[in-house]
């Protein structure tokens, strides 16, 4: 599990270290790093550095003082003042300063372009003398490698502002939010966090690993039957839309469900044809899954209320999440997505992508459910603020029907004992890895059937 750091988190490791470390040269750590992922990234030709005003400029001249004795290397200081210590440094060892025009016109001969303009003390967005330049590194394709956070995001945020557009990101300690969230991450390329000696704690968001869901993944052991392994009631689907139903049964079937049931209101003869092994009707079971493809229905209420009455812990999607029973919802997990969100929470999509931590945080609190918020980026947020981002995947997954698979797969995780949190980290991060593993454009259950396959890899490589 990574730790995601604000930047007010990595300021107060910082202080801590000048308090009870004096000597300890962080910025010189910072800047060493820095320089040799430059190296590494593009082992020859000329380096423009781009300075601000701040520490994080200072990284970019120590840098640059590491790389001139070896390579060309040019200073743009893009606000005027810099580190004064680090440009004597720079100078000192043969770095070349160019002003704003010089900058832009050495592009076409740079290989890397190191962007040092701020960091954690960022304002959102870039002054226009900046933002001019990191256009151009984009027109001209040059390979850009940010200190710390592309500059012009804001490090606690997933907002995009106006940034620099990096190839490489190299960040200290811990990745900040920008560097997870999306669609600030997709500015950040490749992530290169970097022990620098910062001592931070645990906070309250994380992202999921792979060797997580390895961990984590209710494996079957000798003395495992098909109720111990867990059953899931699956009431999805409706005559308008049967195919939700043969959806959520592929998810909860592929993860490993002990049994599936199905009550929901597609025809049953339609299951049976696809799926022999799920039993129609009610019974004993452990969880249930509710909502996909309900559409329009005068029964939902009572259907959700079903439920809480068995004391049966749920996941709830679509249509089945307006109808959220009153009272505290424990052991429940919800898997709406923006719009959905939103709905519940009288705000609009637009609001929840913008804050989609506060969000699922506040609908978790409210309802005391565990709630997965769906996207491009997953997050589950839990009522006590704690939030947990699932494995990235690639886009291909962003398609019709991927959801109800997912709800079906976070069914049979919910039933197998997983808590809902964890139920929803590991379902939404094992369709992502799946996607990864089988890259194309698969239908959602071509995917889930590959699924077993992927399931078998990550477990047998812990
Ligand atoms: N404190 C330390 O010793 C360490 C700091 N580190 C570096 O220091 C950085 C933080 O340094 P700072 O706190 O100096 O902050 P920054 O260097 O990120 O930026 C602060 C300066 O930029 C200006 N600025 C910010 N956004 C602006 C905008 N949109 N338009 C115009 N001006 C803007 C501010 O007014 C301020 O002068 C980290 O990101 C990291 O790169 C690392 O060297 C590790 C150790
Ligand atoms: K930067």
């Amino acid at each position: 599990m990574r730790q995601i750091l604000s930047a007010k988190q990595i300021r107060d490791a910082e202080q801590h270290v000048f308090d009870t470390q004096p000597d300890v040269d962080l910025m010189g750590r910072a800047a060493a790093a820095v320089a040799r992922i430059a190296d590494a990234v593009t082992p020859e030709g000329t380096v423009l550095v781009a300075v601000g005003p701040g520490y994080n400029g200072g990284d970019g001249l120590f840098a640059a003082a590491r790389l001139a004795p070896h390579r060309p290397v040019l200073l743009w200081l893009a606000m005027g003042k810099a580190h004064e210590a680090g440009l004597e440094a720079a100078v000192r060892a043969g770095a070349q300063e160019v002003d704003a025009v010089g900058a832009i016109g050495s592009l076409v001969d740079c290989s890397l372009v190191i962007d040092a303009v701020t960091g954690l003390g960022s304002r959102p967005g870039l002054p226009a003398q900046v933002a001019t330049f990191a256009a151009a590194c984009e027109d001209e394709h040059v390979t850009v490698l940010s200190v710390d956070l592309p500059s012009g995001l804001d490090a606690d945020a997933a907002e995009p502002h106006e940034s620099f557009r990096a190839a490489h990101t190299v960040t200290f300690a811990a990745p900040k939010p920008c560097h997870v969230l999306q669609p600030a991450a997709s500015r950040c390329g490749r992530l290169h966090v970097v022990d620098i000696g910062l001592d931070v704690e645990a906070g309250n968001l994380r992202q999921a690993e792979e060797s997580d869901v390895a961990r984590w993944w209710p494996v079957p052991h000798e003395g495992s039957d098909k109720y111990s392994r867990g059953v899931v009631t699956v009431d999805t689907g409706s005559e308008t839309y049967p195919g939700a139903a043969l959806l959520s049964c592929a998810g909860a079937l592929h993860a490993g469900a002990g049994m599936v049931r199905y009550t929901g209101r597609a025809p049953s003869g339609l299951i049976m044809s696809r799926f022999p092994s799920v039993v129609i009707g009610d019974g004993r079971s452990e969880a249930t899954v509710l909502g996909s493809g309900w559409g329009d229905t005068d029964n939902a209420a009572s259907r959700v209320e079903w439920a809480k009455l068995h004391r049966l812990p749920a996941v709830v999607d679509a249509d089945a999440l307006y109808s959220l029973p009153n009272g505290r919802l424990e052991g429940w997990l919800l898997t709406p997505h923006a719009g959905e969100l939103g709905r519940i929470l009288g705000c609009t999509r637009a609001h929840v992508e913008a804050q989609p931590l506060e969000c699922a945080r506040e609908a978790a609190r409210h309802t005391g459910a565990s709630v997965l918020l769906k996207g491009a980026t997953q997050y589950i947020a839990e009522p006590s603020g704690r939030v947990t981002i699932a494995v990235a995947g690639p886009a291909w997954t962003a398609r019709a029907g991927s959801g109800d698979v997912l709800a079906g797969i976070c069914g049979a995780l919910l039933a197998s004992g997983l808590p809902a949190w964890k139920a929803g980290v590991v379902g939404a991060s094992i369709q992502a890895i799946t996607a990864t593993r089988h890259p194309g454009p698969y239908t959602p259950d071509d995917l889930s059937a590959r699924m077993p396959q992927v399931i078998a890899e990550l477990t047998s490589e812990l």
